[in-house]
Order: C-alpha cells, then sequence, then structure tokens
C-alpha cells in the first residue's frame, strides 16, 4: 500500500515535472515570438532611420520622433534645429525621417541641379489611394517609361503630359482673361466688408475665403458657388452647390494629418506598411472615419464627372461653348480644349480621371493658400503705417474709376510687389516642400538611399539673416529691384512658390487676385488690428500655414 502510494506520489509529481516543463515551453515560445515579433517591429520601425542615420538631427522620441517638438513649437522648431545642426538635417514624423534642407544652394540643388534624382514628392498619409493620387501635386514620375515595350525618357510620363497641358491655361493671355471675373469677387469682398454689422471687427480670413473658393468655384468649375456674392445661381439646383462645398469642406478637413484624422492615417505615420490594407478594409465599414472619406470622394467625383460630361455635351453639340459672350473658357472646358488640340503631341493620354483631379486639385491648392497669402498681406500692412501710406500713394496714384488690366498690375504697381513678396517671406504658406529620391543620390555631402524623404524648408530660409539681414522686421523695400540687399541675395532664398520643374503652376493665378483684392480694398479702406486680435499671432500649421484664430480687422473708411 505504501509502495502504491509512492508509485502513485512519483507518478503524479514526474506528471506534475512533465506539465510544468510544456507550460514552461510554452512560455519560453510565447516569450521567442513576441521577442521575434517585437525585434521585427523594431528593425522596421528604425530601418528608414537606419539608412540616413549619418544626417545629423536632435534626439528621437520613440514613438513619436520629432512630432511633439513640432506640436510645442510649430514650423519655428524648424529654424531652431537649424541653428543647432546646420543647413541640412534629420526631422522625425514618427518612424518617417525627413532629411531637411534648408539653405538656398541646397534647395537649387535638390529643386533643379538633381531633380533627375528627385523628381517626386512623398505621399502625405491622409492621401494614399485617393482622388489626390491622379492630381499634379501627387503623380509620381518614374524613371523610365515603358510604352509599346521601349522606354522612353521620363518626360514623357503622365506628369509631364498634365503639366505640359495645364501650364499654357496659366500664361498670361488667359489670365488677363480671368481678371473680370476675378474682379467682380474682390468687388464682393469689399461689399461684404461695407456690410459687416461690426466694423470693428471684420473676420477677414472667412472672407477672404470665400473670395477664394468662389473664384476657383467660376473659373475652374464654370460654378457660382455664391459664398461672397450670395447671388443668385443660374448653376443649376443650389443644393447641388451647396452639396458641393461641404464635400469640398470635409475633404479639406479630412486631408489634416493629425491624430483627429481616419485610422489609417494615423496609423500611415507608424506603420505606413499596412496602411493601404487598412484602408480598403476601414472603407467598407461604416461609421469609421475612412469610410466617410471615401464616401465623401466617391460624391465630389461624381459630381466633376457629372460636370466633365456637361462640358463634354457642349462641344460635342458645337453650341456655345461660353456661358455668355465674355466669359472665358472654366479650366475643365479650357483642359479639355487643350487636351484635344494638343493630345495627339503627348505620348501619353489623359484621361477623365486625371481631368476630375486636376480640377479638384484646384480647389485644394488654389483656395486655402491664396486666402492666407491676401489676409496677411492685410494683417501686416494694418501695423505698419509707413508701408502703409507708401501702398497708399501708390494705389492713389492710379486711376480711381476703374480696375487695372493685366498688364497694368504688372506695371503700374511695383511697390505692392514688394509687399507681397515681404508678406509671403515673413508668413510663409508653405514653410515645408516635399520631396521624395527616386534613386541614391548625394546632398550636401550625404548620400541619400532610393526613397529618402527629402524636404525642402522655404520657412527657414526666409528668416536667415545673410540673406535677409534684421529678418524680423517687415520691410518690403528690401525686394526693390535697386536695392543692394536684393541684388546680393541668393536667387532661391526666397521660394515661397517652390523651385524647378516642380514649382507651383498657379502662383501667377494667385498673385492676380491677391494684387487686386489689395488694390481694391486700399482704395476703400485702410485696417487696423481689431481689439479682438490675439497678440502675438498664432498659427496651425498642417499641409499648410493658417492664422489659428484668423485675422480679425478694424475698417476705416477713407475719403
Ligand atoms: C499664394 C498662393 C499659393 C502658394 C503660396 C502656393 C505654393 C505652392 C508650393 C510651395 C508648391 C510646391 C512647389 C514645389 O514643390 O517646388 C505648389 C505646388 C502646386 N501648386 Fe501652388 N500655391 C499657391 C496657389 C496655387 C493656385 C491658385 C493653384 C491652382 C490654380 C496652385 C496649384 C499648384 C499645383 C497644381 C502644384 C503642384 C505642381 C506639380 O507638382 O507639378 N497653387 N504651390
Amino acid at each position: 500500500m505504501q509502495a502504491s502510494l509512492m508509485e502513485i506520489a512519483t507518478s503524479y509529481s514526474g506528471a506534475l515535472d512533465a506539465g510544468h516543463v510544456a507550460h514552461q515551453s510554452v512560455t519560453v515560445m510565447v516569450f521567442i515570438s513576441f521577442l521575434s515579433l517585437f525585434s521585427a517591429f523594431l528593425i522596421y520601425f528604425y530601418a528608414p532611420f537606419w539608412n540616413v542615420r549619418k544626417v545629423p538631427g536632435p534626439p528621437t522620441r520613440f514613438p513619436l520622433g520629432h512630432l511633439h517638438l513640432l506640436a510645442k513649437n510649430g514650423p519655428d522648431v524648424f529654424r531652431a534645429i537649424a541653428k543647432e545642426y546646420g543647413p541640412i538635417f534629420r526631422f522625425h514624423m514618427g518612424r518617417q525621417p525627413l532629411v531637411i534642407v534648408a539653405n538656398a544652394e541646397l534647395c537649387k540643388e535638390v529643386g533643379i541641379k538633381k531633380f533627375k534624382h528627385i523628381r517626386n514628392r512623398s505621399t502625405p498619409p491622409p492621401t494614399v489611394g485617393s482622388l489626390h493620387q491622379d492630381a499634379l501635386f501627387l503623380t509620381q514620375v518614374p524613371l523610365t517609361v515603358r510604352s509599346a515595350g521601349c522606354a522612353h525618357d521620363a518626360r514623357d510620363s503622365t506628369w509631364s503630359a498634365m503639366r505640359n497641358t495645364v501650364v499654357p491655361l496659366y500664361q498670361p493671355a488667359r489670365l488677363a482673361g480671368l481678371i473680370p471675373t476675378m474682379q467682380s469677387y474682390v468687388d464682393a469682398l469689399v461689399d461684404n466688408i461695407a456690410g459687416c454689422p461690426d466694423q470693428d471687427c471684420i473676420p477677414f480670413c472667412q472672407l477672404s475665403l470665400r473670395m477664394a473658393i468662389d473664384i476657383i468655384g467660376k473659373t475652374a468649375f464654370g460654378i457660382e458657388f455664391g459664398l461672397s456674392k450670395n447671388a443668385e445661381t443660374d448653376d443649376g439646383d443650389d443644393d447641388d452647390v451647396r452639396e458641393f462645398l461641404r464635400e469640398y469642406k470635409r475633404s479639406m478637413e479630412f486631408i489634416k494629418m493629425d491624430l483627429s484624422s481616419s485610422l489609417s492615417t494615423i496609423l500611415g505615420l507608424f506603420l505606413p506598411c499596412i496602411q493601404t490594407p487598412c484602408k480598403r478594409l476601414l472603407r467598407r465599414v461604416p461609421g469609421t472615419a475612412d469610410h466617410k472619406v471615401d464616401e465623401n470622394e466617391r460624391r465630389m467625383c461624381r459630381r466633376i464627372d457629372a460636370i466633365i460630361a456637361g462640358r463634354r455635351r457642349e462641344r460635342a453639340a458645337a453650341l456655345q461653348r461660353r456661358r455668355d459672350d465674355d466669359a472665358p473658357l472654366d479650366f475643365i472646358a479650357a483642359l479639355l480644349d487643350a487636351m484635344e488640340s494638343g493630345g495627339g503631341k503627348q505620348l501619353v493620354t489623359l484621361e477623365d480621371r486625371h481631368v476630375r483631379a486636376l480640377a479638384y486639385e484646384h480647389l485644394i491648392a488654389g483656395t486655402k493658400t491664396t486666402a492666407f497669402t491676401l489676409s496677411s498681406v492685410l494683417y501686416l500692412v494694418s501695423c505698419h503705417p509707413r508701408v502703409e501710406e507708401t501702398l497708399l500713394r501708390e494705389v492713389d496714384g492710379f486711376a480711381p474709376q476703374r480696375a487695372p488690366d493685366a498688364e497694368e498690375l504688372q506695371t503700374r504697381f511695383p511697390y505692392l510687389d514688394q509687399v507681397i513678396k515681404e508678406a509671403m517671406r515673413f508668413h510663409l504658406v508653405s514653410p515645408l516642400i516635399a520631396r521624395q529620391t527616386s534613386e541614391r543620390v548625394e546632398i550636401g555631402g550625404y548620400v541619400l538611399p532610393k526613397g529618402a524623404y527629402v524636404w525642402l524648408a522655404p520657412g527657414v530660409l526666409a528668416r536667415d539673416a545673410a540673406q535677409f539681414p534684421d529678418p524680423e522686421e517687415f520691410r518690403p523695400e528690401r525686394f526693390a529691384p535697386e536695392a543692394e540687399e536684393e541684388r546680393a541675395r541668393h536667387p532661391y532664398a526666397h521660394i515661397p512658390f517652390g523651385v524647378g520643374p516642380r514649382a507651383c503652376i498657379g502662383h501667377k493665378f494667385a498673385l492676380q487676385q491677391v494684387k487686386l483684392a489689395v488694390v481694391q480694398l486700399y482704395r476703400r479702406y485702410v485696417f487696423r488690428h481689431s481689439p479682438a486680435m490675439e497678440s502675438p499671432v498664432q498659427f496651425d500649421f498642417d499641409l499648410v500655414l493658417a492664422f489659428r484664430h484668423g485675422v480679425k480687422l478694424r475698417a476705416i473708411r477713407r475719403e
């Protein structure tokens, strides 16, 4: 009995040991799997850093990289880092290191001299797999383009076909034709200021944004959005227009790159490899932000497609293509014309999805940017009486009863040109310009691998005391053609519209609008900061810079 008890005890403890060993080995296996997964994650997370590790930069914080510094200091952080680490440095957006280039010669090297190797923009997480990717901004230029089995120069890519078709639409003759349309919205802006119930607190950013959206509505889509004129529209159903505007506003919110974005966008910052599958999955799940983004985009696509189809019908029926005799063709109609007449010369044929994306791009690229620039001019002139005085002299020296034409805008307002340049230096719409290497390339003494993010920092350049003495002073005269400072300056020290073959296509369009508005506004008013305007002014920095609480002005009638 004793023996059998002993046997039972021994076999029981053996079984216990065996269970213990089995349990231990499961634990070890779990631990090893966890360790391998964690190591794989670390390798994945730090691989992009490893490739550019020789480029100097401040210590990073896992997993944010340097995002906390950006959140705390805004774009000023780049100036501080450049001061400490030199004109080429590393800045980590989560997992992704950016190699930031912060002097004029290096910007020229990246934007022009080495364009062949750095021809594309990196894709911001919110725009992955969206309508944006068919437009100019994010279209990738491949190294060699193959068609019908043979390799062509990359200039024959879709991007070049788009760019070659679109750029002529922004040449002086067409721009001059847009002046009456722009002027009518500028007049509406002035009327809206007059009609503001509180003349001591004009919400100028809002009013100028309405003007800019209306101008793009009319000149790109041929639609009266009615934001600034509150006019009766002849563009079909008012509800349709309102819905279009709502969709546009939502799409602007969705391309924000912060933690309020969709889950797939947030993941894109830390684990880009799963962003696309995650986006595909989530957009099928009602209620998720990805689903809403997708739905919104589909609606916008349908709407823009209907406009394109309408323009095609007008052409096919050989009807009067213009809504009235004086109005120039809107962008979509002009683009269809250009594609038909010049399409044969391009090796790549543009499709409707490109037309749709190019038109939509106008809403994204040409509204907030222009409105911000105009608001910044007014904000700065309002607190610099000497600049205001010189500007008023120039404006008053022009015929008071009529709007300037395109040629007069070019030649009769040299001081206004300087004021706008200085305002764009002071508050840069795009303090950073994104680019990505297409192959291994050396920049500023560092060899960068294919796929590295190389971003230009015009915001740092703009405050470089070597190029702009007393950079914190608002002094438009520094841009006078005869000024010593202007002549001594590096030609690429001031690049608010970018640089090289990928520079902004809309810069003349934007400047024409801003100049028309400033002339008309200062004929009727001078402005001061409203008591409600915060000091110092604060900015939000997302894809472009914005006044956090707007620009609030006191309007004082002249006469
Ligand atoms: C004051 C207003 C504006 C500013 C400050 C501005 C600034 C910029 C900047 C910095 C770039 C990047 C350039 C580069 O990578 O070198 C850019 C590109 C672009 N902008 Fe503008 N922009 C403005 C208005 C407009 C307008 C009104 C339009 C359209 C009508 C427009 C359309 C575009 C497009 C399509 C690109 C991409 C070009 C390409 O990749 O080929 N922009 N803009």
